[in-house]
């Protein structure tokens, strides 16, 4: 079992916040009103690559959708998988034009009825989110303002950007049903306090949503549907898993549970059974897991100094697009980011050591892209998509730990995850892992091995080239986005 505290969600006091579709708050920052916000409101806003007219992702999106071995294929339409007319309109301004397999094969199985349990597992950025919100938006009953109020939904993320980022999907997806109203259950900074969640879906993290019954803030007798996003994070984490047991207890027993994450390691699959008894299943091999747009590199380092020096050399690459450095502790992320602010190179970074308030105003930034180069922890390691990041980099390789100690053990689920932040829905990217001893080397092996992937050694003796080589594979989507336009 993984105890990585990063994960873990903020304890004690809660916040909340409910948002209207149709009634726009500018204030709110994940509020469908703000043009800049990449990631789940990224496409209906003009996510650079998939809004029309750039033409050129959509020719290269439509060659993949039409390669049956592409995680991205399907046969069918939206129209196809029965959505309300209101819904396939929120898709629609998203540029969603056919679904992914992921979405193909889930949608009828999440929509039959009576509804059946799913687990659902596919690759990193195959929309497995629109899944889920698809099938949430289809089963609320929005016909009295009661029901509109009363929480019919519940979708538990392990962290809030995640949780904030869903709220964001749900609020355009679901644009056109009248009366959708939409809570969003995480901790909140000391001095705020939480309101009722009067709405009819609930998005949010654990531990709030568990304390948000318990003191009757949220009422749970309604709910219809529970959402496990990360599924095997969230039931195998220390803590989360608790909390995810406790939430279930106290709703309704005959609730759909819908259990998705792009891994799920056999012993949480066994236990995920358990939680969602008679589940409809969609898995995949380990071998299955990689994503093809994704260039996996190393680079050796002789020391932890060679470490920094090598990240800074990157400076100009990281920020072609957008880049994310994943670290292993808090206290490194923060002290690299002074360290190269310091040096005049502009950074910032995310921690879970930090108040809410401020980790939006982080990770907005990052969305809008202000800020380009985001240093974290594995707090972000799952589900965040900004669709601009071009570059990933494993400053450390991520380990498992046990007792709160460290293994030598690689984490592979939490190593594809953090590459799965670049290289979303057919786009290219780079993950670059920094090994700087014969431990890392070896997790690096391990995970070679068991992913069944190639990782490319960089040579760092000379850095023009190396410049050259990565620019060249982050550059490759501009460079087919330029042969379609001309073609
Ligand atoms: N059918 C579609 N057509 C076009 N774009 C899509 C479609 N489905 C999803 N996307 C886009 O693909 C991106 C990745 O989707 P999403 O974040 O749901 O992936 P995921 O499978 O949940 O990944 P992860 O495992 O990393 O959480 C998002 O920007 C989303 O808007």
């Amino acid at each position: 079992m993984s105890d990585n505290p990063e994960t873990a969600p903020a304890a004690g006091s809660l916040a909340d916040r409910i948002t209207k579709p149709d009634e726009p708050k500018p204030t709110d920052p994940s509020n469908v009103s703000n043009p800049k916000e990449d990631g789940a409101s990224a496409p209906a806003q003009g996510s650079p690559d998939l809004e029309e007219p750039d033409y050129t992702v959509a020719v290269k999106l439509s060659d993949l959708q039409a390669d049956p071995n592409n995680p991205l294929y399907s046969v069918k339409s939206f129209e196809d998988l029965g959505l309300d007319a209101r819904i396939l309109k929120g898709l629609s301004t998203m540029n969603f034009r056919k679904p992914s397999k992921v979405q193909e094969r889930a949608l009828p199985l999440l929509m039959s009825n009576p509804p059946k349990n799913l687990v659902g597992q596919s690759q990193s950025g195959t929309g497995k989110t629109a899944a889920f919100v698809l099938n949430v938006l289809s089963r609320l009953d929005l016909s009295t303002e009661q029901l509109q109020m009363t929480p019919q939904a519940l979708i538990l993320a392990p962290t809030r950007e995640l949780a904030r980022q869903i709220v964001g999907v749900i609020q355009i997806m679901g644009q056109f049903l009248e009366g959708l109203v939409i809570g969003t259950a995480v901790p909140a900074d000391s001095n705020a306090r939480p309101s009722k969640m009067d709405c009819s879906v609930v998005v949010g993290t654990p531990g709030t949503v568990q304390d948000m019954i318990k003191k009757r803030i949220m009422n749970p007798t309604g709910l219809k549907v529970l959402v496990l996003d990360e599924a095997d994070n969230m039931l195998d984490q220390q803590g989360l898993g608790d909390q995810c047991i406790r939430a279930k207890a106290m709703i309704p027993r005959n609730v759909q549970i819908v259990l998705f994450s792009a891994t799920f390691p056999a012993h949480v699959y066994r236990y995920a059974g358990k939680f969602a008894p008679d589940a409809n299943e969609i898995t995949l091999q380990h071998e299955e897991l990689t994503v093809e747009g994704i260039k996996q590199l190393y680079m050796d380092c002789s020391s932890d100094e060679e470490k920094y020096q090598n990240l800074v050399q990157l400076y100009g690459l990281l920020t072609v697009g957008s880049s994310i450095i994943f670290v292993r502790t808090r206290a490194s992320a923060v002290e690299i980011e002074k360290r190269m602010v310091a040096e005049g190179h502009t950074v910032a970074s995310l921690t879970g050591g930090v108040e809410g308030s401020q980790r939006d105003a982080v990770i907005d930034s990052f969305r809008s892209g202000e800020a380009k180069v985001l240093i974290t922890t594995n707090v972000l390691a799952r589900g965040i998509d900004v669709s601009t990041v071009s570059l990933v980099v494993n400053y450390d390789i991520p380990e498992e730990y046990s007792g709160g100690q460290r293994t030598n053990t690689p984490d592979y689920q939490t190593y594809l995850h953090r590459i799965g932040r670049t290289g979303r829905f057919g786009r290219i990217g780079v993950a670059i892992s920094f090994v700087s001893n014969r431990n890392e080397w070896e997790m690096l092996r391990k995970i070679q091995d068991h992913f069944q992937c190639i990782i490319d050694r960089i040579d760092t003796s000379d850095w023009d080239e190396v410049e050259e080589m990565i620019k060249k594979t982050i550059k490759n989507t501009r460079a087919q986005a330029n042969f379609a336009q001309v073609n």
